[in-house]
């Protein structure tokens, strides 16, 4: 059984692949935050920007097998290029196996993940975001793109740097701040050309 929140059409907004269209499921629940602003003071990861709780969300439900929900998310790819899905969540590493990854490949999708790294990956991913949170313990150490939530004081950049990954983003934590994180995260990018700078594109056009 899978339980998610919402599964919509629209480009992917973030990292190296911005800009691209996607199709995104996102899995509802996650380990480093209740969803409930009441716990979020209290939560290890307290900045998130998404409403992740229950499966009420648009093209949300509960499916009960993994071609069930291969099938929805198919049927969300309007035809032509190269069908692409980004799973996220909440954290998706909760819930995407196996079976599901190999349901969306026989129906031709590339199968990408956003996650906070703290869960094993299953095999067969095409593509790996790990963004590590706070002092969570980062179990996911290598992938395609490491995305930086910045600032964060548990998390500095530096921590990250020797990874085994292609791409190394920051990106600007949004909050009332999100103008002095922003600043802060081109001043970083400048001064360690390792890193680029990651601003979320969907949020500026204007799409979910
Ligand atoms: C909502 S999370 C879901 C996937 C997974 N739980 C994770 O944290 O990577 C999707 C992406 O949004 C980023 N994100 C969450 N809240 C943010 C914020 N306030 N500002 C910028 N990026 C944020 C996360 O770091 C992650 O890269
Ligand atoms: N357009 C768009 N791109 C995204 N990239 C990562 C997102 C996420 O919430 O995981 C996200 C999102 O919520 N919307
Ligand atoms: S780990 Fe991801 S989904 Fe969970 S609270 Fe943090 S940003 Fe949100
Ligand atoms: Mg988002």
């Amino acid at each position: 059984m899978y339980s998610v929140k919402e599964l919509f059409y629209t480009l992917q907004g973030e990292g190296a692949q911005a800009g691209r269209a996607a199709v995104f499921c996102r899995f509802a629940g996650c380990n480093l935050w209740s969803g409930r602003e009441a716990d979020r003071a209290s939560a290890v990861c307290q900045f998130c920007d998404t409403d992740f709780i229950g499966t009420d969300g648009v093209g949300g439900g509960k499916f009960a097998t993994a071609d069930a929900l291969a099938e929805a998310i198919a049927a969300a790819w309007p035809g032509g290029g190269r069908p692409y899905v980004v799973c996220t969540g909440g954290e998706p590493l909760l819930q995407l196996d196996a079976p599901l990854i190999d349901a969306l490949h026989a129906r031709g999708f590339e199968v990408a993940v956003e996650t906070n790294g703290t869960q094993a990956a299953p095999p067969g991913l095409d593509w790996i975001c790990v963004s590590p949170k706070a002092d969570a313990p980062l179990v996911l150490t290598s992938g395609h793109e490491l995305k930086l939530v910045y600032p964060q004081p548990l998390a500095l950049p530096e921590r990250f740097a020797g990874l085994d990954f292609q791409h190394f983003f920051l990106q600007p934590m949004d909050s009332v701040l999100q103008r002095e994180h922003t600043r802060a995260a081109v001043a970083y990018c400048m001064a360690h050309p390792q890193w680029r700078l990651s601003v979320q594109m969907h949020k500026v056009v204007g799409i979910a």
